[in-house]
């Protein structure tokens, strides 16, 4: 597993982190926001000569085009296999910077400096990378993890509040997965003022615990992707859309969907998919679909890397607190399930 640092200094212990290694140079990769909101608050920390890329920020730009430019980048910057890489940014930095130092050269050493509240409570750790392909959802990737994750829960200060709260779309996940009692708790403070740090490192021990039992999702960690088989289905189909949805916000209406398949499927109580159903549409809104949009949006779920073969597994609730996996769901109940969410108020 890789070793996770919270760090309030960040520029402090970058520094001292990278003074214990033996690296031939180092590459920043970073997006249009977090290279002027971010990149100064580290820049010290650096050897000069350390090199640095910046793509269009935004969920659009994870794609293979832009991994062209990074690899091309590193490859005119003379970049081998003693280098290392520092990605500085939200998941899709994350996802796509690892993605491409994890398969350049056919690997190269990287860590994650996650500066979105998403990435830091759940990006950052675990080492799924890659990118989206033909419209679906980090299609092409790998498992490799990075070998540290620095957190400063301080770059929040410039994070735009709609990115804070699709990062806590993944925090009630983790809540609603596996420990009930964080869920109650984050349904009393109120999801604007939460005590980030010892959020984040609540919700980072409960992805490393899963993480550590299965690495590469042959079982357990299937329980991490509540939420996002009707959640990708709905990024997906909006991605390029005007009114497209953050990733968050995706899986917020995506555990909406799955809990009330839980609550057929697994016999989650009424009062439980109430309270999910209320804390969810208090927080998130309600998302106007378009009728014509439900067909798609089932058969994007068919690409799921969960599935086997033709049958769409689910990680579905028993409970609040407790996730199952390997649920076989057929498209007439997902379309129920987006049908449920649209007669919501
Ligand atoms: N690998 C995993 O385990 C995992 C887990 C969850 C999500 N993801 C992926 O992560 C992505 C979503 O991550 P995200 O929400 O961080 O998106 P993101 O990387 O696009 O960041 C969100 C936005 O905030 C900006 N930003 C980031 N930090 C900032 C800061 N400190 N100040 C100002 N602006 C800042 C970014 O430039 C961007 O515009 C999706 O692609 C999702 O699929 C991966
Ligand atoms: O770490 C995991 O495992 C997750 O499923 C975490 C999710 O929040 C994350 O969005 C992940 O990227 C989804 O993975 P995918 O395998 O469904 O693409
Ligand atoms: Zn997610």
């Amino acid at each position: 597993m890789e070793f996770i640092l919270f760090s309030s200094r960040i520029s402090e212990d970058l520094k001292n982190y990278l003074g214990q290694l033996n690296y031939s140079q180092i590459g920043v990769i970073m997006d249009s926001n977090t290279s002027i909101h971010c990149y100064p608050s580290i820049a010290e920390a650096l050897p000069i000569a350390a090199k640095i890329y910046a793509f269009p920020a935004g969920e659009a730009n994870k794609n293979l085009e832009t991994c062209s430019l990074i690899w091309k980048w590193m490859t005119i910057e003379g970049f081998d296999r003693k280098s290392l890489i520092i990605n500085l940014g939200g998941g899709v930095t994350g996802d796509m910077g690892g993605f491409c130092a994890a398969t350049y050269k056919r690997g190269i050493r990287f860590i994650n400096i996650p500066t979105s509240l998403l990435s830091q409570v759940d990006a950052s750790v675990g080492g799924k990378l890659g990118i989206d392909f033909h419209g679906y959802k980090n299609h092409i990737g790998v498992f490799t993890e990075p070998e540290a994750v620095i957190i400063s829960d301080l770059f929040l200060k410039t994070l735009p509040e709609t990115e804070l709260r699709s990062g806590y779309a993944e925090i009630i996940k983790h809540g609603l997965i596996r420990n009930s009692n964080y869920f109650h708790c984050l349904k009393v403070e109120g999801w604007q003022n939460q005590p980030w740090r010892d959020i984040i490192e609540k919700s980072v021990a409960i992805k490393k615990e899963v993480v550590e039992k299965d690495p590469k999702e042959s079982g357990l960690r299937k329980i991490l992707n509540f939420g996002h088989t009707v959640g990708h289905a709905f990024e997906s189909y909006y991605l390029n859309s005007s009114d497209h949805l953050l990733h968050g916000e995706a899986i917020a209406i995506g555990m909406i969907c799955e809990a009330y398949l839980s609550h057929k499927k697994l016999g989650l109580s009424h009062e439980e998919l109430n309270e999910i159903v209320q804390m969810l549409k208090s927080i998130y809104g309600k998302f106007n679909i378009q009728k014509e949009a439900i067909s798609s949006i089932i058969e994007l779920c068919s690409q799921d890397k969960k599935n086997e073969g033709k049958t769409i597994n689910f990680s579905l609730l028993k409970q609040i607190g407790d996730c199952d996996y390997n649920i076989s769901v057929k498209n007439e109940e997902i379309e129920e399930s987006i049908l449920f969410y649209q007669s919501l108020n």
